[in-house]
C-alpha cells in the first residue's frame, strides 16, 4: 500500500463544498452542467492553496515511511473521500449511512445507485432523484459495446482470469477515446477535463456490458446476454446482463456494493495507480485499466476471492456444522503456516470497516440469505477472528472483502 492523501483544501482553507448533504429535489441539471458550475470554484481554490500555502510544512518523513512505501505520509491531494482509521470512509463528508439516506435509489429500490454516488464523488453535491435518473438514462444510451470489442472479448480464453480480461477490455476501449483524439487534434489545457469527462462517462456506461460479457464467457458460455434496457439504472442492467434477471436481492446488493466501493481515499494501490497513470495524460481507459491491475493483487481487491477460497477450504475441512472452536483452530492453522487471513487487517483502518458492516446489515435484513451456510460461516468467522488476530499481534478487524464476495457466491447458489 502507499502513502495516504490529505484533503488539504479542506483542512487549510476550511471550505466545505457547497451543497454536500443537501438533496436539491427540484434541480434538473446534467452532470456536465453541474461540473461546469463546480470546476471554476475548484480551480480558484487550488490557485489560492498554492499561493497561500505552498511553503506550509504538513509533516515529517521517517525511515519507516520510506520503507513502508510512503505509508503514513500525507502526500497527495484528495477531495472526494477521506479515510479515518477509526471511523472509516466519508464521501465528501458523508458516512455510508448518510449516503444511504440522501443518495437517490433506483425506481422501486431502496439502496443508493452507483450513479448517484458517482455524481456525489465528482461534484461534491447530492443529485436530485430527477438528475440521478436522467444520468442513468444518459449512461444507458452509451452502454452497448462496439462490435470490435465483443469480438475481442469473445476471443479471450475462458481460462484467463476475469480480472485480467476486464483490464484488457477496459484498455481496448481507448480505441474510441475522445480525449486522445482531441489531444491529437490540439486542444487547450483548460479544455482537457471536458474530454476526459466524456471518456469517464463512456467507460462507466460500458462497464456493465463488458463485465457481464466476460462473466458469461467464463461461466455460462451457452447463455445469451440480455440487451441493454434504456429504462434501467447501471446496476439494474448489470444484474440483468449477468443473467440474474430482476433478482431484487442481487440487484440491490450490487447497487450498495458498487456505490460503497466508489472511493477509498487516494493512497490505496488502485486509486493511486489510476491517478499516477492519468497524470501523464494517458486517457481514462488506460488509467482505469492500470488501476484494475493494481486491484487484482491478493492483498487488495483479489482478497474477496481469497476469502471465498479460504472459507470454502475451511468448510471442506471442518464440515457444515462449524463451531467457534473449529474456526479458531483453523485460523491458527492459517497463521502458523505463515499465510495471511484474507479479509482481515487494513493499511489504514483500525476498526471494523463500515463497508463490511453495511454489507453485513444488508444480509441480516434478508431472511432468505440467512439460510446460506456460507453467509453463516462469514458471520461466525467475524465473531472469532478478531481475538485470534489480536493474540497474534495483528490488526484484527474485518475489511470489506471479508464479506463482499461471499454474498455473491451465496446468492449465485440460491438463484441457480
Ligand atoms: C479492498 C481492500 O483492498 S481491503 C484489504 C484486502 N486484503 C486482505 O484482506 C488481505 C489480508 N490483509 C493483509 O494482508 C493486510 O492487513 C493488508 C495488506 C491489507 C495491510 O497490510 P499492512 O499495511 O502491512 O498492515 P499492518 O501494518 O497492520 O501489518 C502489520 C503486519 O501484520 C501482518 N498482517 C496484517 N493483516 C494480516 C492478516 N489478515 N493475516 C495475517 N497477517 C496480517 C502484515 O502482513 C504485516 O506483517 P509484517 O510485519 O511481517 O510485514
Ligand atoms: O484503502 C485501502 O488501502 C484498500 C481498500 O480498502 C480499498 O481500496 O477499498
Amino acid at each position: 500500500m502507499f502513502g495516504r492523501s490529505v484533503p488539504l483544501a479542506h483542512s487549510l482553507l476550511r471550505n466545505v463544498p457547497a451543497g454536500v448533504g443537501l438533496r436539491r429535489w427540484a434541480s434538473t441539471k446534467t452532470l456536465r452542467e453541474t461540473l461546469q458550475e463546480v470546476i471554476p470554484a475548484k480551480q480558484e481554490q487550488l490557485k489560492k492553496l498554492k499561493a497561500e500555502h505552498s511553503q506550509t510544512v504538513v509533516g515529517e518523513v521517517k525511515v519507516e515511511n520510506i520503507i513502508g512505501g510512503m505509508r503514513g505520509l500525507k502526500a497527495m491531494l484528495w477531495e472526494a473521500s477521506v479515510l479515518d482509521p477509526n471511523e472509516g470512509i466519508r464521501f465528501h463528508g458523508l458516512t455510508i449511512p448518510d449516503c444511504q439516506k440522501v443518495l437517490p435509489p433506483a425506481p422501486g429500490g431502496k439502496e443508493m445507485t452507483a450513479e448517484s454516488m458517482f455524481w456525489l464523488l465528482l461534484t461534491g453535491r447530492v443529485p436530485s432523484p430527477n438528475e440521478s435518473s436522467q444520468f442513468s438514462a444518459e449512461l444507458a444510451e452509451k452502454a452497448e459495446l462496439p462490435a470490435f470489442m465483443e469480438k475481442f472479448v469473445d476471443s479471450l480464453p475462458r481460462t484467463l482470469h476475469p480480472m485480467t480480461q476486464l483490464g484488457m477490455g477496459v484498455a481496448a476501449l481507448n480505441h474510441d477515446s475522445q480525449f486522445q483524439a482531441a489531444y491529437e487534434r490540439g486542444i487547450k489545457k483548460s479544455e482537457y477535463w471536458t474530454y476526459m469527462l466524456e471518456d469517464c462517462l463512456d467507460l462507466a456506461a460500458k462497464l456493465p456490458a463488458l463485465a457481464a460479457r466476460i462473466y458469461r464467457n467464463v461461466y455460462h458460455p451457452d447463455n445469451a446476454i440480455a440487451p441493454v434496457d434504456k429504462n434501467m439504472d447501471l446496476v439494474g442492467n448489470y444484474s440483468n446482463m449477468l443473467g440474474f434477471g430482476h433478482n431484487e436481492s442481487l440487484t440491490e446488493y450490487l447497487r450498495l456494493y458498487i456505490a460503497l466501493h466508489g472511493d477509498h481515499e487516494g493512497g490505496n494501490a488502485s486509486a493511486h495507480t489510476s491517478h499516477l497513470v492519468g497524470s501523464t495524460l494517458s486517457d481514462p481507459y488506460l488509467s482505469y485499466s492500470a488501476a484494475l491491475f493494481a486491484l487484482a493483487g491478493p492483498l487488495h481487491g483479489l482478497a474477496n476471492q481469497e476469502v471465498l477460497r479460504w472459507q470454502m477450504a475451511m468448510q471442506k475441512e471442518i464440515g457444515e456444522n462449524v463451531s467457534h472452536e473449529n474456526i479458531r483452530d483453523y485460523l491458527w492453522k492459517t497463521l502458523r503456516s505463515g499465510q495471511v487471513v484474507p479479509g482481515y487487517g487494513h493499511g489504514v483502518l483500525r476498526n471494523p470497516d463500515p463497508r463490511f458492516i453495511a454489507l453485513q446489515e444488508f444480509c441480516k435484513a434478508r431472511p432468505e440469505l440467512q439460510g446460506s451456510s456460507m453467509i453463516q460461516l462469514v458471520q461466525k468467522t467475524a465473531e472469532v477472528a478478531p481475538d485470534v488476530l489480536k493474540e497474534h499481534g495483528k490488526n484484527p478487524y474485518p475489511n470489506v472483502d471479508a464479506t463482499s464476495g461471499m454474498f455473491l457466491y451465496a446468492i449465485n447458489s440460491i438463484s441457480h
